[in-house]
């Protein structure tokens, strides 16, 4: 991986519109100069694999941006894996059902790949995390579903809200799994030149 010499004067763009990745970024105490959330298709193609399949959106996402001259951007796409089947965000509650249901009691993997651009350069990694989940209730599922807090989430759950308590065990990253790997994401900024630990401009 090519490392850049650190120019403290770099600005952040976080290209996601994921509130998210915006919350852990300022767990490094990093605040983004601007958002710019990119616009692309994520539809999957057949047969291609989840860990393919995330490569490719955050690749895509990072080629949608044009970074100005001084400025690097972050892009990234987290999904969920059980077995070959990927899930994304759920269109509705009865997607959300289905999801939760074929992941009760079972592991899946989450995926999140982190694409980071400077001029036409782009440093690039994934992150998979195994995640076990409980078997499920009926009244677990139905107040989960009840919640909302699936809408806009990988595989309808997110474990930093009350699907925390459907999760026992994890293997990998924490961060990955709500949506941006912070050691793999600070390893990726810093290699472009972004400056971390307080040089900044
Ligand atoms: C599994 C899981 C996912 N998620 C979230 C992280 C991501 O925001 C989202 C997956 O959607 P993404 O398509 O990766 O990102 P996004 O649509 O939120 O934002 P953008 O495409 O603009 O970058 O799921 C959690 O917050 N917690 C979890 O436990």
């Amino acid at each position: 991986m090519t490392t850049l010499t650190p120019d403290p004067a770099l600005r952040l763009i976080l290209g996601s519109g994921s509130p998210r990745r915006l919350e852990l970024l300022a767990q490094l105490g990093v605040v983004p100069a601007a958002v710019r959330p990119p616009d692309i298709n994520e539809d999957v193609r057949k047969g291609e694999l989840p860990r393919d399949y995330v490569n490719r959106i955050a690749a895509d996402k990072a080629a949608a941006m044009d970074p100005a001259p001084g400025e690097v951007v972050l892009c990234a796409d987290t999904t969920v894996a059980l077995g070959r089947r990927i899930m994304r965000k759920p269109a509705d509650r009865a997607e959300a059902a289905a999801f939760l249901s074929a992941m009760s009691g079972r592991r899946h993997k989450v995926i999140t790949a982190v694409a980071v651009k400077r001029g036409d350069k782009v440093w690039q990694k994934d992150v998979q995390t195994t995640v076990a989940m409980k078997r499920l209730s009926e009244a677990e599922l139905t107040t989960y579903l009840a919640s909302d807090d699936w809408r806009g989430k990988a595989g309808g759950y997110a474990i930093q809200g009350p699907a925390g308590a459907f999760i026992p065990w994890i293997n990998g990253s924490y961060t990955g799994i709500v949506g941006l790997p912070l050691a793999e994401t600070a390893g990726l900024l810093t290699a472009a030149g972004f400056s971390l630990w307080g040089d900044r401009a």
